[in-house]
Parts: structure tokens; sequence; C-alpha cells
């Protein structure tokens, strides 16, 4: 594996027009698992080269359950990225966590359903582990750079991923509460799997829009605060990936992740799928050749 870092950004709902990229220059990838969320935009900040790609789609197209997160993470893999940053808008589930801080996720609680939330299936069963599902070093990184770029933030948190659309009613958001979760949104799983499973190291910047719906002194979330308060963060997350790579060292060491399928595939290599297999080459190609 080369030295290089090529940091994958998936900017959410806060930042869905994309990032000042030297050299910018926009691709579509194909992949194997079907339409990713739209193109990459291939470039530059400084040393780093970027990879980027809007969650939703441009103009925000794709709704939280239809995104194509494993068509998107194959994309970003086949860009030859090696660490993938997310952007995510949340909701909060603690008084302390106020609107319009960031959190840097650590842990997540996942309550998807029908969701596609593997690579690999009959012909080839993999089994990462997941128990850690944010990169610390990236997390690291990111909170730093998140600081630097003037951000209030907090260090750690567990993100509650619901299906929505709909925002939860008071009776969820305080049972997410007895189960310690953090702050809530609609993105982070499957995608953080995802990543695991194609060896990408993630981490989750959250920027806070709004209390949930735990306050009885509050009304429910409100879809016009919500992006009022996104849209005044977005200047901030687009700040903090640049002092992200402002501030990486010139070269990646690597890191456990980089190598999370090494023992994970446990299909008798005789009796693989082959259709699947292929599909696989840009997640698993690593430990399939
Ligand atoms: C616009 S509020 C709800 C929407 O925002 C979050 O999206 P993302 O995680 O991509 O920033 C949330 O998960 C919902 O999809
Ligand atoms: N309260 C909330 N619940 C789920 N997703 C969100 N995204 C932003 N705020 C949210």
């Amino acid at each position: 594996m080369s030295d290089e870092w090529i940091i994958g950004i998936i900017g959410g709902s806060g930042l869905s027009e994309g990032l000042a990229l030297e050299e910018a220059q926009e691709i579509e990838i194909r992949s194997p698992f079907g339409e990713p969320s739209g193109p990459v935009t291939l470039g530059r900040i400084g040393h780093v080269r970027v990879a980027f790609l809007a969650r939703h789609g441009k103009g925000h197209r794709v709704p939280p359950s239809q995104v194509n997160y494993r068509a998107n993470i194959d994309v970003l893999k086949r860009a030859r990225v090696t660490d993938v940053l997310a952007l995510s808008a949340i909701g909060s589930l603690r008084e302390e966590i106020e609107p319009g801080q960031f959190v840097a996720v650590d842990q997540f609680i996942d309550r998807t359903t029908s969701r596609e939330n593997s690579f690999f299936g009959p012909g080839c069963v993999a089994h990462v582990s997941l128990a850690d599902p944010v990169c610390p070093r990236l997390a690291k990184h990111a909170g730093d750079a998140a600081k630097s770029a003037g951000a209030a933030l907090h260090r750690g948190g567990t993100y509650v991923a619901i299906d929505g659309p709909q925002f939860s009613t008071r009776a969820e958001s305080r049972l997410y509460r007895a189960w310690a979760g953090d702050v809530i949104g609609m993105t982070g799983m499957p995608e953080a799997r995802l990543a695991r499973e194609a060896e990408l190291p993630y981490a989750m910047l959250g920027m806070v829009t709004d209390y949930d719906s735990f306050r009885d002194d509050q009304e429910g979330v409100d879809i016009t605060a919500v992006l009022k308060v996104m849209q005044a963060n977005s200047k901030t997350a687009a700040k903090t990936v640049a002092e992200l790579c402002r501030a990486l060292p010139e070269k990646r060491e690597p890191v456990p992740i980089d190598t999370a399928l090494e023992h994970a595939i446990i299909t008798a290599q005789d009796i693989r799928d082959s259709e699947l297999v292929a599909k696989l080459d840009a997640v698993a190609g690593r430990v399939l050749k």
C-alpha cells in the first residue's frame, strides 16, 4: 500500500454542494453494487488528494433509506480512497450537546431496517469486527480540524441510526437516551459497517442541528430550523475538511483497519460464488486475489 493519503469525504445534508478543491475533476465511477448517489469529485487540498461524494446526490435527491451505501463506499474504494470522513447533520439527545456544535462520533446503535448492510453474502461470507467502528486516528485528526475551524467540539458520542425520513416520536427519543445514545441521525449506518468491510478507516463528524424530541419544553423537530442551523454551519464544515488536509502528516502510516478482511472471509475458496467474488474486486480484491 502506498503511503499517500486519499481522503474520501461523504458530504451529508450540510455539505451537499461540494468543496473547493484544487484541480477538481468530476468523474462518474460505475459500481457492480448499483448506482452511487452521484459523481465523485477528485481534487486536492494542499498535499492531500480528496474524493468528494454527496451522500444524497446533488440538490439532495436521495432519501436516507434509498441511499445506495454499498455503491457509495465501493466507488470511493475504486477511487483509491484510503480513509473516509463522513459529515452528517444530527439531532442531539443530550442537553449539553447543543445545536451548532460538532460531535466526533465514536459508536453507533443501528436501528435501521431493510438497508443492504453487507458487501458479502451467500457464496462469500465474511465477518469483520465492528467493536470500534470509528478509526481513532482519523477521528482525532477530524476533531482537531473541527476545532481549528472554530467549531465547539464533543469528542466521542454514540450515534443512533434510524431509518427516517420522519423524525422520532418523543417516546423513541427518550428510549434512545435511556440506551445511552448521545446523538441521532439517519445515515451513519450501514455506511460505517460497509466502510469497515471495505477496509476503509472511517470517522464521522456530526453537526448538531436540533434537540430531537425528548424535551417537554420544546416542539418536535422543525426542518426549517434544522436547515437554518445547517446553513450556518456549512462553512465551518468545509473549513474543517481544509484544516484536516492541511494538518495530516506528509506520509500515511498503516492502521489495523487497512487489513480488516485479513482473516474475515470464511467461505472455502473452492466453493465461493464467482459472480459475487467478481463484484468484490474493489472492496476485497486484496484478500480474494
Ligand atoms: C436534513 S435533516 C435530516 C437528514 O439530515 C441528515 O442527513 P446526513 O446524515 O446525510 O447529513 C439525516 O441523517 C437525515 O438524512
Ligand atoms: N433529530 C434528528 N433525527 C434524525 N436525523 C436528524 N438529522 C438532523 N436532526 C435529526
